[in-house]
């Protein structure tokens, strides 16, 4: 299997029904259901939304940092499985701190389970841009006393309405903290929300982007640039960004000379782990390896912490 970095990965993404109940009993957390298979029998989604509404629902049997270590502990091990060498792991501070987890036990858990991986591992915080620009500045604030434990900010949640331009304040705060910078754009917002990524937010990736394709210009900028896309093949056919696999657009992504990575996004939900995505582009778009060995350097060379 070929190695690669793993850019677009979010930690409560993986959060796999088997553990769900896990959790749910030992935190003694009623939940509708305790039958894993009628858990993943909701995983059928019409929209990012409908992904989210579940997503932030399955969250709330997190409370513990032994739970956060678990949970990132589990990723590690499957990532590894897959051939993961390097993985940048997005995480949602508050998606928890609105349960009253507090931060420490968030960064205190996920950050313990990285330093105890094989693989080289690096955490970025995501602001969850429907609860604001306000609540991300505090938020920021508030983990700026683990600075050391994160090496990057992101933003994600609902992407239509919440344009990036909102977060101008929080990201510079962040860029003069020397930290790096990425959002999702483009997952399900037009070309218009990379632009304002780019030009507002001044990130150096662009997780999904897949929309960025409407827009010849912003297809040279972002080739010129060398501005690396995390692109979610199996995520954005679940979250219906896509018809199909087959409709897939990265192929000619790649073809324009995109710095393209592939990614799982949220590995639990969407029915496949990084090398899984991999595989569905070689069976159902007949990539070749050419083509996969490009993606696999993109993801080296896209990652901001890898020291290989
Ligand atoms: N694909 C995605 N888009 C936006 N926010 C997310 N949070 C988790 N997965 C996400
Ligand atoms: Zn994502």
């Amino acid at each position: 299997m070929r190695p690669k970095a793993e850019l677009h990965l979010h930690i409560e993404g993986t959060l796999e029904p088997e553990l769900v109940v896990e959790l749910a009993r030992r935190n003694r957390v009623d939940l509708p259901t305790f039958d894993v298979e009628a858990i993943r029998a909701r995983y059928s989604f019409a929209n990012l939304q409908s992904f989210l509404d579940v997503y932030y629902e399955n969250m709330a049997v997190l409370r513990t940092e032994e739970d956060f270590y678990d949970l990132a502990s589990a990723y590690l091990r499957r990532a590894a499985e897959q051939g993961v060498r390097h993985a940048e792991i997005f995480f949602d501070p508050q998606a928890h701190l609105s349960r009253g987890v507090p931060m420490d036990v968030v960064i205190g858990g996920l950050s313990a389970a990285l330093k105890d991986g094989e693989a080289s591992s690096a955490l970025i915080l995501c602001f969850l841009r429907d609860r604001g620009a306000e609540e991300a500045e505090q938020v920021l604030r508030t983990a700026l006393a683990y600075r050391d434990h994160f090496i990057g900010v992101g933003l994600d949640s609902a992407e239509v309405g919440y344009p990036p331009s909102l977060f101008r304040r929080v990201f510079d705060i962040a860029a003069a903290e020397g930290l790096h910078r990425v959002a999702h754009a483009g997952e399900e917002g037009g070309p218009d929300y990379v632009w304002e990524a780019l030009d507002v937010l001044r990130v150096e990736r662009v997780d999904h982007g897949i929309r960025a394709m409407e827009d010849p210009q912003l297809v040279a900028r972002l080739r010129e640039e060398r501005i690396p896309l995390t692109v979610c093949p199996l995520s954005n056919v679940r979250l219906r960004a896509v018809p199909s696999l087959r409709d897939h657009i990265l192929p000619a992504m790649l073809d324009e000379g995109l710095v393209v990575t592939v990614n799982s996004d949220d590995p639990a939900y969407f029915g496949g782990y990084v090398e899984d995505n991999y595989a569905a582009l070689r069976r159902e778009l007949g990539m070749t390896e050419e083509q996969l060995d490009r993606i696999a350097r993109n993801s080296f060379e896209a990652a901001f912490a890898y020291e290989g």
